[in-house]
């Protein structure tokens, strides 16, 4: 494009995401000039410690990231992470007109409202791709291509650590602790995995997964969250016995009628459900082939019907992949003078909180085996109002394994049930107690 006035990126963190931003877009400098009509120029580099930096042009690198967002430059592409000081940093980025790409979820899921705000004071562009679910395209269909479509269910495995260990955890029946071990060895897991295990990334992931979806801000206090350190080998083992697995999910469903609310909510005919917790899910569910550090999210929308997107959730060049297709989109905007989607949050759908979100579960019990057992256990459930969907039962020398299904049924009614049942003279331990999801109720 000769004469084009190039496009000048300013980039924030040059770690394992980064170092690979900067690889393709030098490796791919006449190919992207050509799709988007203007050379894609690397302004400058903002790290921490430009000794550790030897892989990318010296002359590039700065430790004044205010100085390089402040410059004359067109986009500023955030690879740094965390809330400070990379909000600070977008916000005026924004508000000066400068476009954004950031890869920052947990960023995203508490200040995306006051980003979109700072977009719109100047009509800058802010794109996230590789937010969630990395390499995936999964942002951009939410936003464009379902953007006519009315979407009730968004339900995936969003955290390659977290499959990754259940997934291990499922294949050799090791307990937890072993298996976290051997990703974090293998180089899977963090040196600390808490925000991975504790299920804050994939809670960050699903409130703006919901966003999106539900066309309402959702931030990550809004998502009720578990994680999967209390996942034992007895829960998996239990799955499988059952044919099921066990995957910790993130689940974004409308809901209609009923229950309380964030707000004076009464009236509302319709709310949405945001989640992160470990579900069994049958063998047969697409989900359920997803396995080691993969990602996949199942989408469901009233005309499209379901949906699977599948493939690379992390990792340096996947996650720049996405990175580099939001640089390529608003490099384009830039040179159209034109704009891509703003914030859509006109639904603003009520929170359902979790205490009044009914999901059906799994229970495992060691029971005596002799006349009558059966019976008491199941007046405990008629008792708490939680309906018993499946039982089965396995008779072994003198004693017996008893698996109970339950339609759906509130956390609060399933703990008192459990705390009866286990409480029972007959009972001889309550092996596992686990949500189902992917199967009819
Ligand atoms: N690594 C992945 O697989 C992956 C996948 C999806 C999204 N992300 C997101 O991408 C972002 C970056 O992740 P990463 O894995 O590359 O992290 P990283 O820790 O490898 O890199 C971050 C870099 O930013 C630098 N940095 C910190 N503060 C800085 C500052 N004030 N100014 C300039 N540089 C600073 C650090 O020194 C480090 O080199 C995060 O938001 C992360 O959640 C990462
Ligand atoms: N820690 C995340 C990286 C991608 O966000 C994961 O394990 O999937
Ligand atoms: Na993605």
């Amino acid at each position: 494009m000769p004469g084009q006035k190039p496009i000048k990126v300013a980039l924030l963190g040059c770690g394992t995401v980064g170092t690979e931003v900067v690889r393709l877009l030098t490796d791919h400098a006449a190919d992207l000039t050509a799709r988007v009509g203007a050379p894609v120029e690397l302004a400058g580099i903002a790290v921490r410690r430009p000794n550790k930096h030897r892989e990318v042009p010296a002359e590039l690198l700065t430790t004044d990231a205010q100085a390089l967002v402040e410059s004359d430059v067109d986009v500023v592409v955030e690879v740094i992470g965390g809330i400070e000081p990379t909000r600070t940093l977008l916000l005026q980025a924004l508000r000066s007109g400068k476009s954004v790409v950031t890869a920052n979820k947990a960023l995203l899921a508490e200040h995306s409202g006051e980003l979109f705000e700072a977009a719109d004071s100047t009509g800058a562009d802010l794109y996230f791709e590789a937010a969630v679910a990395g390499a995936i395209p999964l942002i951009r269909p939410l936003r464009e291509s379902l953007a006519g479509d009315r979407i009730t269910r968004v339900m995936g495995i969003v955290n390659g650590t977290t499959n990754f260990i259940l997934s291990g955890m499922d294949s050799t029946g090791a307990s937890y602790g072993e298996t976290l071990e051997e990703a974090t060895r293998l180089g899977y897991a963090e040196a600390d995995p808490t925000a991975d295990v504790d299920g804050f990334d994939a809670a960050s992931k699903a409130a703006i997964l919901a966003s999106l979806a539900f066309h309402t801000r959702v931030t990550a206090a809004d998502v009720h969250r578990e994680g999967i350190a209390q996942v034992s080998a007895a829960d998996i083992a239990a799955a499988k016995g059952l044919g099921r697995t066990v995957k910790l999910l993130a689940i974004c469903e409308r809901v209609s009628g009923g229950g309380a609310d964030r707000n004076d909510t009464a009236n509302a005919s319709e709310f949405i459900s945001v989640r992160v917790h470990p579900a069994m899910i049958p063998r047969t569910h697409p989900l359920a082939g997803v396995n080691g550090a993969f990602n996949a999210v199942f989408v469901e929308a009233d005309a499209a019907g379901e949906m699977m997107f599948y493939g690379k959730g992390a990792g340096g060049a996947p996650t720049a992949s996405a990175v580099l297709g939001d640089l390529v989109a608003v490099a384009r905007n830039r040179v159209v003078s034109g704009r891509g989607p703003r914030e859509s949050a006109y639904a603003a759908l009520p929170v359902r909180p979790m205490g009044q979100t009914p999901t059906r579960y799994h229970i495992s019990l060691d029971v005596a085996d002799r006349p009558g057992v059966l019976s008491q256990v199941a007046a405990v459930f008629a008792e708490h109002d939680v309906s018993i969907a499946a039982v089965r039962q396995e008779g072994r020398v003198d004693d017996a394994s008893l698996v109970i299904v339950t339609h759906a049924a509130t956390d609060a009614a399933l703990r008192s049930t459990v705390d009866k049942i286990g409480g029972l003279p007959v009972v001889r331990d309550v092996v596992s107690v686990m949500r189902v999801e992917g199967e009819e109720s």
